[in-house]
């Protein structure tokens, strides 16, 4: 319990609302979560999410989150948490997911009752009731009819950091504009996750942040503004309902008079912008150079912090959310965790237990069987659908229910391995990867990471590392421009090293990775 100053860190993840709060020595004191699919299930999302039967459209009821964020205020006054301690709030949101306020929302906003609920006062409030989410696939159109906008793929990257990417905001802000043109036009404001959450807190309209902005494929990453050329090709006065983009160390405002009154805030509160969840992630790790993270929550992302962009036609770059001169490069993959669950439930009773037993019981490299299992229609490559193939490279209906559970890991692992090195990720023997996100806290997996990345894995004492560096972002904002975020997170704990490689797994994996490649090739000709 601690009588000195919290900063609180709110992190909007696919599966629920988390949030840690942390002392001036940056340990974490409180954490509470809702998870929607448990604790909302009148919404009846799948990992939060409302998939549809093409398993392209994918979208989360904006309401849902704002009556979640009620209830997660609920329980920590219920906890009698010491609102009146927290000095300064920030946050993270699942990226690209989009927000779309009605006009008239911003005089709700700005006049929230604090004998009512904020769900209460804001279901009407959304022009748009099912905001798309980063799962979505639907528009591949408005990817070609954009990067054909600003002169093609590389160009596109050249500006935003990334080529055209179906989830990526500025994409799924054209589907809206082009298929519901009476809902874009009754839209004030379009927020991404983060910028939306930061609004709830300020009472306002919160501006975007540049790291999770550079997730739209319509911000320019070296002028940190909006690209005027991919506004216009994605939606008419476009900047206009985007509002202004700011640097991640923004301080956005003070807490909105709701709180204080509702909850006990301290009126002098101070909000930090929010921003996207693998950047808040980057602030939670405060990783050395050459470090790899690799976030194990919904999705699997790897990324790292680095000073010279070069976009390319594969992956991300965003610029960085604590160093405003340098940018991170990121990788993200669609069937992770929640594949991972599926086979876990189907074969193993649903226990994590089980499934580590069968990692265990199997050996590297699963005799030459390989499986690919894309639930849903991957990142890259573009493909859907669950291939297994034996030793000799023969198309095979099932597997035996541990070569299952090692083929479903090890599949996704090699995947993230090959992609990281085609983008240039510089991995040795020496490079430290540090695992991030709910399946980290599973060994056995991390065993399978170190032995086919061939590198010493390690973890840190705070799994939630998104709630952690939005925290961290919270105390920075309260510090004020000058503070310098190494000084701050100079005595964070350090990660420890949980699983070194197998002797002889080099071996194994440098063959079998490329067999994944060619196989993965083969399977993604079906797709273009
Ligand atoms: N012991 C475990 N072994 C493997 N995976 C786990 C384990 N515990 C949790 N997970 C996975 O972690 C995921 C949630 O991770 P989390 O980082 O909380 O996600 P998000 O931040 O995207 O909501 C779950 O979908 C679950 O599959
Ligand atoms: O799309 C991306 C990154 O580009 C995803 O990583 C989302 O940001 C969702 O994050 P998690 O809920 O899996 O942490």
């Amino acid at each position: 319990m601690s009588n000195g100053n919290l900063y609180l860190g709110f992190d909007f993840s696919t599966q629920q609302i988390k949030v840690l709060a942390i002392d001036d020595q940056l340990k974490v004191q409180y954490e509470f979560a809702v998870k929607f699919d448990v604790d909302l299930p009148e919404y009846k999302t799948q990992g939060g999410a409302h998939i549809s039967s093409d398993k392209s459209t994918v979208t989360t009821p904006t309401i849902m989150w704002v009556q979640a964020f009620d209830m997660v205020l609920d329980k920590m006054k219920n906890s009698d948490f010491p609102f009146s301690n927290v000095a300064g709030i920030s946050g993270s949101g699942q990226q690209h997911g989009s927000v779309y306020w009605k006009r008239g929302a911003k005089e709700t906003l700005q006049n929230l009752n604090p004998s009512m609920t904020l769900k209460e006062q804001l279901k009407n409030c959304f022009s748009i009731g099912d905001s798309p989410i980063w799962m979505d696939s639907s528009t591949r159109k408005q990817c070609d009819d954009l990067e054909k906008a600003v002169g093609g793929t590389q160009k596109l990257s050249d500006i935003t950091g990334s080529i055209a990417f179906e989830r990526f905001t500025g994409n799924q802000i054209a589907k809206i504009y082009q298929t519901k043109s009476t809902e874009y036009t009754n839209t004030e404001r379009i927020s991404l996750v983060s910028s939306f959450a930061a609004s709830l807190l300020i009472g306002l309209y919160a501006p975007i942040d540049e790291s999770d902005g550079s997730g739209m494929n319509l911000m320019n990453i070296k002028t940190r503004d909006w690209s005027e050329e991919c506004l216009k090709a994605c939606g008419k006065d476009l900047r206009e309902r985007l509002g202004s983009i700011v640097p991640s160390r923004t301080v956005v405002g003070k807490i909105s008079r709701y709180y204080v009154d509702r909850y006990g805030f301290n009126i002098d509160c101070l909000i930090t912008a929010f921003t996207g969840d693998n950047p808040s992630s980057l602030a939670g790790i405060a990783p050395k150079q050459g470090d790899i993270i690799l976030s194990l929550g919904t999705s699997d992302v790897l990324f790292l912090w680095i000073t010279d962009p070069n976009p390319g036609l594969a992956g991300h770059i965003f610029v960085n959310p604590v160093d405003t001169k340098a940018y991170m490069a990121l990788l993200c993959f669609k069937n992770s965790s929640l594949t991972r669950e599926r086979i876990c439930k189907e074969v193993a009773d649903g226990s994590w237990s089980q499934f580590s037993n069968s990692l265990k019981s199997t050996p590297m490299g699963n005799n030459g069987n390989i499986g690919i299992y894309f639930d849903v229609m991957e990142i890259q490559p573009l493909a859907v659908g669950v291939y297994r193939y034996d030793d000799k490279g023969q198309q095979v209906p099932s597997f035996d229910k541990d070569v299952e559970i090692r083929a479903v890991l090890e599949s996704q692992i090699m995947a993230r391995r090959n992609y990281s090195e085609m983008l240039g990720f510089n991995i040795s023997s020496g490079t430290r990867v540090i695992a991030t996100g709910g399946a980290s806290s599973n060994v056995e997996i991390l065993q399978v990471i170190s032995d086919i990345f061939n590198c010493n894995v390690y973890v840190k004492d705070v799994v939630n590392s998104a709630s952690l560096g939005a925290a961290i972002r919270a105390k920075q904002g309260c510090m004020g421009n000058k503070s310098k975020f190494d000084d701050i997170v100079k005595n964070i704990e350090e990660p420890v090293c949980v699983a070194k490689p197998t002797p002889g797994s080099d071996k194994i994996y440098n063959d079998m990775c490329k067999r994944y490649k060619r196989l993965e090739e083969e399977i993604a000709k079906n797709f273009v």
